[in-house]
């Protein structure tokens, strides 16, 4: 590993982004904390480079300036795991150990790693930086991945931290993890974005790799636990998993005894389909579009009229 892979401390935390000036996922002008590692698979995840916990490298072929140039990556990797392919290169992810050493040694980027090992003091500093405009739109930080909750004792000094510098914080969470952990990190924040992807436990399996029992429970026991919370209940609305007024419908019913909860409905998008190359893993539903406007419009307005007949 690099020097700036390997955790400092116990204390530490596996990063892989900080977003500036985000206006979603939260109230204001919002910076994103993106956490390494996450319990699920979901096929349509947005931020594959977030799902394991260790940084890992990641290969943009478009970026290698070919090996006749300069084939550093491989005089740097210590396990052999680079070879060249077409004058450029191919890694072997059976080999590759995710040490970090090409990615240090390629001077076009085409070689990079996700994630990196930081002190909440780092990921505050940043975050800080920008408390200008957190004062102005109502704003703060918002810590998302991955999951956060499988960080989730960094995850609570990251938020403790934000509280001490009076900066609002948000949490996305798709709510799979023991309930002590998810009580634990909820103390410290304002706003809980929690997703319910669907009601169906078999469907919920064969599209994330884990049934919905928990997560469902852990939203009940995260209702009744802290009354006062701002939490909105979230769903990305999948074609072919979760995108019929049925499947709605029924989380709707779902959140129906907990007034005061919000339901927000996210479109489908493939933004984060380039980075699973990246990865050398397959996109699954690389056949699948995004829910043509007038559908998606439909199921908001169904949203919107189960609301206003409450
Ligand atoms: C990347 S996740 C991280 C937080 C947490 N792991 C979760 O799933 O809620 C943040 C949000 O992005 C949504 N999301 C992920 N991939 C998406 C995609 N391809 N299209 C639309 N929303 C997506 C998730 O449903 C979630 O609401
Ligand atoms: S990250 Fe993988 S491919 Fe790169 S030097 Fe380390 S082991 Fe070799
Ligand atoms: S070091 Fe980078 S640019 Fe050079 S051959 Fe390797 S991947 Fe390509
Ligand atoms: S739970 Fe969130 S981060 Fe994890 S795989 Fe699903 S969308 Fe991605």
């Amino acid at each position: 590993m690099t020097e700036a892979n390997t955790p400092k401390t116990k204390k530490d935390g596996i990063v892989f982004n900080i977003q500036r000036y985000s206006v979603h996922d939260g109230p204001g002008i919002r910076t994103i904390v993106f956490l390494k590692g996450c319990p699920l698979r979901c096929q349509w995840c947005a931020n594959p480079e977030s799902q394991q916990r260790q940084p890992e490298l990641a290969y943009n072929d478009n970026k290698c300036i070919g090996t006749e140039e300069c084939f550093y990556c491989f005089k740097a990797c210590p396990v052999g795991a680079i070879q060249k392919k077409a004058e450029k290169i191919q890694v072997d992810r059976e080999l590759c150990t995710n040490c970090g050493s090409c990615a240090a040694s390629c001077p076009s980027q085409a070689l990079n790693m996700y994630g990196k090992s930081m002190s909440a003091k780092e990921v505050l500093d940043t975050v800080e930086q920008d408390s200008i405009f957190y004062s102005r739109s109502g704003g703060g930080m918002t810590l998302s991945g991955g999951e956060p909750l499988s960080q989730a004792d960094f995850a609570t000094e990251l938020l403790k931290e934000a509280k001490r510098r009076r900066i609002n914080t948000t949490i996305e969470t798709c709510g799979y993890a023991d309930w002590e952990k998810l009580e634990q990190v909820c103390a410290y924040v304002d706003n809980i974005l929690y997703d319910i992807k669907s009601m169906h436990p078999v469907k919920h399996q064969a599209f994330t790799g884990v049934s919905n029992e928990r997560i469902l429970e852990n939203l009940k026991k995260l209702y009744s636990s802290f009354p006062n919370k701002a939490i909105t209940v979230r769903t990305p609305v999948i074609p072919g998993f979760n995108d019929t007024e049925q499947d709605i419908l029924a989380i709707l019913d779902f959140i129906a005894d907990m007034p005061g909860v919000h339901y927000e409905l996210l479109g489908y998008h493939r933004l984060g389909e380039p980075k699973y190359n990246y990865l050398g893993k397959d996109y699954l539903l690389s056949g699948i579009m995004p829910l043509a406007q007038n559908r998606l419009a439909a199921l908001k307005q169904l949203v919107q009229e189960h609301f206003n007949s409450r």
